[in-house]
């Protein structure tokens, strides 16, 4: 290989894995990245993933069958390829033990938000974080709000305090759900929960975690850091049925931050119902509202309001701005962050589990571990099926998370 040219693995390839690794092979900072190394636990993922990036960039791919792993543990192989920077695009629960081993091996990495699904595994990312601080690795997180344009402008005028002081926020995923993948015959109960992985709080969080992570991570850049306790309710009316596991499907929480700021989070996966992927903020002389993926709209009391536009996908923006760091020799670490934003994700779902007002401390203190035992297709998993194939919920008042 070229001495400049930046060596990659995929471990994950999924939908986003397969965007993560177009968006790393196309960055504008001008590196020479190229594929090498891909790893997934299904064989039929990592080759129709194979087949697109190759096909988009053929002069930049060159995995041949030795470097293609596939099963629970084909992520240390692929590490352990002559790599510099691995993709950590797995479904979260799987998070943890890659990150660790990621740098363990010395890689730069990118990892897919959220970073983990339980307390321990965040506890483990931050550890494992400032072990890649002291060996000086690169650590970006697919949070790709971030590197957007009208955020980043957003966030600025915040801190400028064109809106004053912020009294409150206000923090929206509500859509109709996601895929799901219904149980086929012959499979055990881990490859079933590892597949329909979005379903399983071990494996994806539950929705509050895996997709209102987003929202909740602008709320928490605004505030320059997470909340201090969250209070709220949650439950599964809309998802009956075999398919959807374990997770709910509604959660409104109310987070309170050290200043006595507020944050009201509302996330809903239930079809045909008000919609919104936004974030607001309420300040003492005007307000902020954010379109996730569209305008930013800035109306300071007694002025002309002002709109920012999106301007280009973060998830372009977030790459670019990490191989910028990487050609230039630069600190880049979003792995503080990027964990404290999971774990605050992590606490609005204990505290509408459990029914019980959580703090922070106590959240990431939890001793509550949801990984499964063994990471083999016949393990043991952390849930199992009643009878008649459905899984039970938590039940607030009952369930205990700390
Ligand atoms: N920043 C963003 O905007 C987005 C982020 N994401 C994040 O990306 C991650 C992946 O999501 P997505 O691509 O949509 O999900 P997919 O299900 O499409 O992909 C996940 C991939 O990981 C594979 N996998 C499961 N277990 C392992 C393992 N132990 N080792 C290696 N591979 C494994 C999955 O296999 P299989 O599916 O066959 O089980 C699948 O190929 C999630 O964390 C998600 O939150 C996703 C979309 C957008
Ligand atoms: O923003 C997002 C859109 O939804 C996806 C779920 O399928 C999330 O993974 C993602 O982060």
């Amino acid at each position: 290989a070229g001495s400049d040219e930046i060596r990659i693995a995929l471990i994950g390839c999924g939908g986003r894995g397969t965007g993560a690794a177009m968006q790393a092979i196309k960055n504008a900072a001008g590196a020479k990245v190229k594929l090498v190394a891909m790893a997934d636990a299904f064989k039929n993922r990592l080759e129709l993933a194979h087949k697109s990036i190759q096909a988009q960039c053929p002069d930049q791919v060159d995995v041949p069958e030795e470097r293609r792993f596939v099963g629970l543990n084909a992520y240390q192989k692929a590490i352990e390829c002559d790599v510099d920077m691995v993709l950590l695009c797995s479904p979260p629960g799987f998070r943890p033990d890659q990150f660790e081993a990621a740098v363990e091996a010395g890689r730069h990495v990118f990892m897919e938000k959220p970073v983990a699904t339980d307390a321990p595994g965040v506890r483990r990312v931050l550890a494992t974080n400032e072990k890649a601080k002291q060996k000086q690795l690169l650590v970006a997180v697919g949070h790709h709000l971030r590197h957007e344009i009208k955020h980043r402008e957003s966030i600025d005028r915040i801190r400028s305090g064109d809106i004053g002081d912020v009294m409150f926020m206000r923090a929206y995923f509500n859509s109709g759900g996601v895929w799901v993948m219904p149980r086929k015959q012959d499979q055990t109960e881990m490859e079933h929960q590892t597949r329909n992985w979005y379903y399983f709080t071990w494996a994806g969080g539950d929705h509050i975690v895996e997709q209102h992570v987003h929202d909740l991570d602008v709320c928490n850049w605004i505030m320059d850091g997470p909340p201090v306790e969250a209070r709220g309710a949650g439950g599964r009316q809309f998802r009956k049925g075999p398919q959807y596991g374990e997770i709910f499907d509604h959660f409104s929480i109310e987070f309170t931050y050290a200043n006595g700021a507020k944050m009201f989070s509302y996330c809903r996966h239930i079809p045909n119902c008000w919609n919104s992927f936004s974030q607001d903020a309420h300040g003492t002389k005007g307000k902020i509202h954010i379109e996730g993926h569209g305008t930013a709209n800035i109306m300071v009391d007694g002025a002309k309001p002002v709109a920012i536009p999106r301007g280009p996908d973060g998830h372009q923006l977030e790459h670019d701005d990490l191989f910028a760091a990487l050609l230039e020799g630069r600190p880049y670490n979003e792995g503080d962050y990027g964990a404290s934003s999971t774990m605050t994700a992590i606490l609005g779902r204990m505290a509408a589990y459990s029914g019980k007002i959580i703090s922070y401390e106590d959240g990431l203190n939890s001793q509550v571990d949801l990984k499964p035992k063994a990471m083999t297709w016949d393990a043991d998993t952390p849930v199992k099926p009643e009878d008649d194939g459905t899984y039970a919920c938590a039940m607030p008042g009952v369930t205990n998370v700390l």
